[in-house]
């Protein structure tokens, strides 16, 4: 019988017992006839054999068996393989040093085995050494664990370089040659502080790189914008992958066509209006060809043309010539509304006419010719084009694997994601249709000799052509960058008259189709658009430089004010663009999941941002796009007080970067652990509650489930009001507005302390004539006859109103997201779950703020999961905490989702808890906060605090200094 050298497991435990009871050293078997061993699953890997019995061999890999036993194993030996088994058992037993001991020390021998390297150097599979005694189980086990740590090993090795190393690296990297250029440079602010600057990368020579790309578009791109302009300039700027073109009478930046992604930006003086084209790579090979994306340009300059003059009849005359996607995305910077317009695989899109007139925007499938083209608040021209508008549906929330993790800081539980994170999907049909959007198409025009490799201006049928010239009227951005200036052989008495049309010659023109759907790097595109909720019309087709500000003024009403939006408009109309390289980095902020988050300063602005940093490549590489994409796209719906305002978004050197407000104050996890007793009070503890409470009930709805609410994600503004931050793992789900009769789910009316809690009451410090208690203070109701009546009227009105849920309470999703010490009992079970997640991790938040610690956490993570799902709440006897607010953290607490306070109507459930009573909701922004950061001064801001001979930043608690400093 042949004896099949590749053991089974239980073999080998059948051998043991018969007679051996310990065995030393490794087996391992080679087995050349049967090739790779263990190659099979459920064999054990790791017999050898020693193929001479007084040699006593090292432990050998598995290949270098092989390939001595080729050369070194007597040819007897392959001979003896079709031996009997007994006599290969004797062999085997031979190789085997048994021991007669009765019992091995089973640490010891764990010991003894990690102590001894099994392998000898070089080796690529386990083995155990002879020397130390183990047992057959743990030689076993032994050598699955090393085979798989070495597997892992060898992952490793064959895996780029971390992600985290990547990106820190490229930070790292911008901040030494920062370093470098920028001592004593004229980036230093006042005083001659050095600051770190972001410096312009250089753009590496790769088969992309970016300098190719605009060797390939600069003629084209000049020949283009040549007809704008009566007096052009150009310049190239290799750092930031860009060639601008700025009118030298009036200075302002015209056009800036980006090699990084290829995106050219329109922008025209005053009335800046931003196009900005995304244009494909060229593949590697096709480098030298001379601009291949000439035809986009074109289509982009025809549609900027729209704005202002008659598109001509010819620009009808469309065949397709290029099907790779683009993306074009247009904005009139002063305009209310910010109009986006997609362009991709010959269509264009725009958005619906109705939304845009009152600020909303909304995709819109339209190929119809007859459908003029509206930019901003102008009605652009007729486009002879088919057009159709399409509906879609909005989709639902998609369900997705499983994602756990942990973002508490050092003190707490690491992430651990052991799923997927949920990614609501989307369509990503060219030229179709996307969740909730209406798409436009248009056919564009562009004709251009592609012989000579110029553009003809169809009207005076003058050839573009470029001079060079010294261009001294560059916007510093690209002073220290190539220059060359262009000017058009037209008829300068036409330089108002806009070529609209391209003559093709040869090179059929371009159609460009729009693909709604964002790209990878999804800053320019509407993909914000594809919100599956029915907020989602409202917000914008953000472009990654131009429409977010464009819209920001007519979409984001509570921050219109901001002086944030028009340093950021400045900057971006005096550039033509936004980038890494406008903003100082000051100071790192902090690393989460996706991207690191910097202090930075607009440059000359004095202005502080905080910029989430993220790395596409290593996004791409770890699968965490859809999470970026899901915070994107839910930063850019959110205009709240209590929630992030987000100023603008671009790319640079593949670094996606989203511009926030700057928190000074820190997080709510890390204030609390300053406060005495590492618990807040309750007063103050009820102010950050309230607050939060007011941030998920507007998420909710949205339509956004939060999912990950803990201390960390709740930032302190400069005002000491609160800011929810982190979206990457919400869910976004549909919402479905349903009106509710207070009677018949016995709504009970809110509950009403006094006069401060009345609609007519505007100051939050005022309770009414007699009332003198600010939102926060304690409950002082004046037993007066009036203050009965006021109330038992206001219950009485209450109750006869109908109440409105919007919140998504119906949504569910089965992913394994959150934090451990916060994760709710359906998610742990998988049983399936909604908003009422959230209110579960406000119940958590509530206990943790009032108590310093969370109400479940075990000695590890799955003691805590444990925890939560079965062991019942309790409270500590101190510190004293009131009837009240145990009472609502026992209503949120509740392990059944569908009891749970707030599962039935949303946030409006918790706010007429008792806990609440006296609280003015409608002024809780006015109200004084328990704690307020301490003055911030941007231009000082990179100065450590002894630098200053001051605290940077700290908490001033009526009127009391505590120590708690940033940096
Ligand atoms: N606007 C801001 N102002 C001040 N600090 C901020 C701001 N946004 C984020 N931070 C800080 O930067 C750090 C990183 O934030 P980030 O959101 O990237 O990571 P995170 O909260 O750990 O979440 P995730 O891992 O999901 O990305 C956090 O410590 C956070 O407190």
């Amino acid at each position: 019988m042949r004896f099949r050298h590749l053991l089974e497991e239980k073999d080998l435990v059948k051998l043991v017992r018969v007679g051996a009871s310990v065995i030393t050293g490794a087996l391992c078997y080679s087995n050349e006839q049967e090739g790779i061993m263990g190659s099979s699953r459920g064999h054990c890997e790791i017999v050898e054999v020693k193929y001479e019995a007084s040699t006593v061999q090292r432990p050998q890999t598995f290949r270098h068996v092989r390939a001595q036993d080729r050369e070194q194993r007597p040819p007897v030996m392959k001979k003896t393989h079709n031996k009997a088994l007994e006599n290969d058992i004797n062999k085997l037993f031979e190789a085997v040093n048994l021991r007669t001991s009765k019992s091995l020390d089973l640490s010891d021998s764990w010991r003894n085995a990690s102590k001894k390297p099994m392998k000898s150097a070089g080796s690529h599979s386990p083995g155990i050494g002879f020397s130390e005694p183990v047992s057959l189980k743990q030689a076993l086990r032994g050598l699955c664990i090393s085979q798989a740590a070495e597997m892992a090993a060898v992952k490793r090795m064959s895996m780029p370089a971390s992600p985290r190393i990547s990106e820190s690296g490229k930070i790292t990297n911008l901040y030494r040659s920062v370093m470098v250029e920028a001592g004593g440079s004229g980036c230093s602010p006042a005083g001659g502080v050095r600051r770190t600057e972001i410096p312009r990368v250089k753009e590496e020579s790769t088969s992309y790189s970016s300098g190719t790309l605009i060797q390939g578009h600069q003629e084209s791109f000049k020949s283009a914008t040549q007809s704008y302009c009566s007096s052009p300039s150009y310049s190239v700027n290799p750092n930031v992958k860009s060639i601008k073109c700025t009118s030298s009478e009036s200075g302002h930046a015209l056009a800036e066509c980006s090699g990084n992604g290829v995106e050219i930006s329109l922008v025209e003086g005053e009335r800046t209006r931003g196009a900005a084209i995304k244009l494909p790579q060229p593949k590697a090979n096709s480098l030298n060809q001379s601009a291949p994306s000439s035809p986009h340009i074109a289509a982009a300059l025809v549609l900027k043309d729209a704005e202002s003059s008659p598109v001509p009849d010819d620009i009808s005359h469309v065949s397709q010539v290029n099907k790779q996607a683009s993306e074009i995305v247009c904005s009139q910077h002063n305009s209310v509304s910010a109009l986006p317009h997609h362009i991709s695989d010959g269509n264009l899109s725009k958005p619906d006419k109705k939304i845009s007139d009152s600020n909303k925007i909304a995709s819109g499938s339209i190929k119809d010719a007859a459908t003029p083209l509206k930019v901003g608040n102008r009605a652009a021209p007729k486009l002879r084009r088919k057009s159709k508008l399409q509906t879609v549906p909005a989709s639902s929330a998609v369900k997705s694997n499983k994602d756990v993790r942990s973002t508490r800081s050092t003190s707490r539980v690491k992430p651990v994601i052991k799923n997927k994170n949920l990614v609501i999907k989307k369509s990503k049909k060219v030229g179709g249709t996307t969740d909730g959007n209406l798409k436009a198409s248009y056919e564009v025009n562009s004709d251009r000799d592609h012989s000579s490799g110029q553009l003809i201006c169809q009207r005076c049928q003058c050839s573009l052509t470029d001079t060079s010239k010294d261009s001294s009227k560059n916007p510093p951005e690209t002073t220290s960058t190539e220059a060359f200036t262009g000017s058009r052989n037209c008829d300068t008495n036409k330089s108002d008259s806009i070529p609209t049309s391209w003559e093709n010659r040869g090179t059929p023109a371009v159609k460009v189709n729009m693909n709604p759907k964002s790209t990878e790097k999804g800053d320019i595109s509407q993909s914000s658009k594809s919100s599956i909720c029915d907020f989602s019309s409202s917000t914008t087709s953000l472009s990654e430089e131009s429409s977010l500000s464009g819209s920001t003024y007519g979409n984001r009403p509570h921050m219109s004010k901001d002086m944030r939006w028009g340093a950021i408009d400045r900057v971006r109309k005096q550039y033509g663009f936004l980038g890494l390289s406008h903003f100082n980095l000051l100071k790192k902020l902090g690393s989460g999941d996706i991207g690191t988050v910097y202090l930075a300063e607009l440059i000359g602005t004095n202005c502080p941002f905080a910029i989430k940093v993220m790395d596409n490549d290593f996004l791409a590489r770890r699968k965490k796009m859809p999470r970026a994409q899901t915070e994107r796209e839910i930063l850019r719906m959110l205009d709240h007080p209590f929630l992030p305002t987000l100023y603008a978004q671009f790319t640079s050197d593949n670094l996606a970067c989203l511009v926030m407000e700057f928190c000074p104050g820190g997080d709510l996890h890390v204030l609390r652990q300053k406060q005495p007793g590492r618990y807040f009070p309750e007063q103050a503890a009820r102010f950050y509650v309230a607050e939060v409470l007011l941030a998920l009930e507007y998420l909710h709805m949205l339509g956004i489930v939060y999912r990950d609410l803990k201390p960390e994600n709740i930032l302190v503004r400069e005002d000491g009001h609160i800011m929810l931050t982190d979206f990457d793992l919400s869910l976004r789900c549909s919402v479905n507005p349903t009106l509710v009769k207070s009677s018949s789910v016995g709504i009970e009316p809110p509950r009403v302390s006094g006069p401060c809690a009345g609609s007519n009451c505007i100051d939050p410090f005022c309770a009414g004539p007699s009332c003198k208690v600010s939102c926060f203070s304690p409950r002082i109701i004046p037993s007066t006859a009036r203050a009965r009546k006021l109330k038992a009227e206001a219950a009485a009105q209450a109750r006869s109103l109908p109440q409105l849920v919007a919140e998504p309470t119906e949504a569910r999703s089965n992913s394994f997201v959150g934090t451990h010490e916060y994760l709710a009992p359906e998610i742990i079970k998988g049983e399936g779950h909604g908003s009422a997640v959230d209110w579960w991790t406000f119940g958590v938040l509530l206990y943790e703020l009032l108590y310093g610690k969370t109400p479940f956490k075990g000695a590890g993570n799955e003691e805590t999961l444990a925890n939560v799902v079965l062991q019942n709440l309790k409270f500590p006897d101190s510190p004293i905490v009131s009837f009240q607010a145990r009472d609502l953290i026992r209503g949120l607490l509740v392990k059944e989702p569908e009891c749970r306070l707030g599962t039935e109507t949303g946030a409006a459930e918790i706010k007429r808890h008792p806990f609440f009573e006296g609280l003015n909701w409608a002024l809780i922004r006015c109200a004084v906060p328990p704690q307020i950061p301490e003055f911030y001064d941007a231009g000082n801001s990179h100065l450590a605090p002894q630098e200053k001979g001051e605290k940077f930043m700290g908490y001033s608690a009526n009127g009391e200094q505590l120590e708690f400093e940033l940096f």
